[in-house]
């Protein structure tokens, strides 16, 4: 038996009786966001946003979800769960960018032994986390905090407003609040957080990190073990909330406790910072009123590291690898190497050399950069393929619908103007991680509303415009080679 798309009708049904038996709430929670992929020799492909979602899925509903798969193909054996793109769906790489490095860490033990990276392990300690502490956060990791942070143009302002947060006591105003990070994946926003949290620990302030998906999953146990009161109490007794990849956020009724503790904790004089992978304004799964509430705090976007704080990251990565390895020699050419070549965020530069440190620790080969072509080729291949630029994109758009550069970023409103001009700007906002403030500024500094129209327009009309959906593809496809 193999099922492509053509199983979406049953799939519907399946997601149709999951939602009346677990109710609107729960449903959105754990399932709106599962895609089936396809049913090949009796395995079901069920595809989730995030690893998390993968291991609440697998233990919680595997067997409910192959009863009702039983019940519309045959042939169903098993259900197997892939996580997908979770930051960027539409981005080509974002498959990449999205799952956690896969390569050893940079840890004491041998690299054999490795710890998974940290998003795993985070995300592992999710489904045993207890229910009955109210103030149970995510877990910190002991290697983010400020001192290890490098601080660029790209970030400082971000470094400066969590350290103002960090170094407020409990009940003073720090002048913004919420206050709210974004960036493109890997960019450091975690780290910051973090940081904040540990050092406001440290000052013996009451303090909450918790990932959107965490406090989702506390949300939705208190309702069911009926803790929901002592829950809500123990977030508002807090001094300072931090809620992490605030994107994943998800369900009615769990975004509007959200909304109400975000209420009570601001009006109350308590901090509150959260990080999220694009502004506000762009939750578009978010309620209304949660994002107008997160956009009327300090907005601070992170942006990708220059070369020269590429360079001092590597470095200090190197720096701390030594602590484990003292042998360990780098000279400045392979650091020099790294950070020209492994350009997009402070992730990859991680995983570059954690890759550099493992293939020296396993092979005995010193790092040159040689060694480092060879180790990180296939590293830089794949993020050089699939970054896409916003020139490209308007320049292949213009080229196809035969207008000017200087038309598709003037003011000019001719249908035969706008029209390519939105197909561009949707295009720059699919497939690039570019906010969209950013994608207004390089249109002719238009303002991010525009951007959003030009978005959801061109959504609609591929929604209902099959041709108008195959014009697009093929423009993608160009934009791919
Ligand atoms: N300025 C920096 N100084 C030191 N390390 C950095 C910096 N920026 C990023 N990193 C490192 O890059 C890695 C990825 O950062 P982090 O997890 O904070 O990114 P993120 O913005 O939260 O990404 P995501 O959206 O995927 O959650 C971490 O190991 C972090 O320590």
């Amino acid at each position: 038996m193999s099922v492509g798309l053509s199983g979406h009708a049953e799939w519907d049904r399946i997601k149709k009786r999951l939602r009346a038996e677990l109710g609107e709430d729960v449903f959105n929670s754990w399932f709106a966001r599962v895609d089936l992929e396809s049913i090949t020799d009796g395995a079901v492909h069920l595809s989730v946003p995030t690893r998390f979602l993968k291991n609440w899925l697998q233990n919680r509903y595997r067997d409910r979800l192959l009863a009702l798969f039983q019940e519309e193909f045959e042939g169903a054996r098993q259900i197997e769960f892939t996580v997908r793109s979770a930051i960027r769906p539409r981005t080509p790489g974002a498959a990449v960018g999205a799952e956690p490095y896969d390569g050893p860490t940079l840890d004491p033990r041998p690299v054999a032994q490795a710890p998974q990276p940290l998003k795993v392990q985070r995300e592992a300690v999710f489904a045993e986390v207890r229910t009955d502490d109210a103030l149970y956060g995510s877990p910190l990791d002991p290697r983010y905090s400020f001192d290890t942070f490098v601080e660029g143009r790209s970030n400082s302002l971000a470094l400066a407003a969590a350290r103002r947060v960090a170094e407020a006591r409990p009940g003073e105003a720090v002048g913004f609040n919420p206050l709210y990070l974004h960036a493109a994946v890997g960019l450091g926003k975690t780290h910051l957080l973090q940081a904040v949290a540990r050092a406001a620990k440290e000052q013996g302030r009451r303090v909450l990190y918790l990932t959107a998906e965490h406090f989702m999953y506390r949300f939705v146990a208190a309702l069911k073990s009926q803790s929901a009161i002592a829950f809500k109490d123990g977030l508002r007794g807090i001094d300072l909330l931090l809620i992490d990849d605030m994107q994943f956020l998800q369900g009615k009724q769990v975004q509007q406790e959200f909304c109400h503790t975000l209420n009570s904790l601001i009006d109350g004089a308590r901090q509150v910072v959260v990080a999220g992978d694009r502004p506000p304004v762009e939750l578009e799964t978010l309620d209304e009123r949660v994002r107008s509430r997160l956009g009327g705090g300090l907005l601070i976007e992170l942006h990708a590291p220059d070369l020269d704080l590429r360079r001092r990251i590597v470095s200090g990565r190197i720096a701390a690898a030594r602590r484990s390895y003292a042998a360990l020699a780098v000279s400045d050419a392979v650091i020099d190497y790294v950070a020209e070549n492994v350009t997009s965020s402070g992730r990859d530069l991680d995983g570059a050399v954690n890759r550099l440190v493992a293939h020296n620790q396993l092979t005995g080969e010193p790092i040159s950069v040689e060694m480092a072509e060879t180790a990180l080729r296939d590293l830089l291949r794949v993020r050089e393929a699939k970054r896409v630029k916003i020139e490209d994109i308007q320049r292949i758009v213009c080229k196809q619908y035969n207008v000017s550069k200087a038309d598709l970023l003037s003011s000019r409103r001719t249908r035969t103007v706008v029209r390519p001009r939105q197909i561009a700007m949707y295009l720059s906002k699919t497939l690039t991680p570019r906010s969209l403030p950013e994608i207004g500024r390089r249109f002719g500094n238009r303002d991010h509303t525009t951007v959003l129209h030009a978005v959801r327009k061109i959504e609609d009309m591929i929604k209902t415009d099959r041709a108008f959906q195959d014009e697009v593809d093929g423009l993608k496809r160009q934009i791919d080679l």
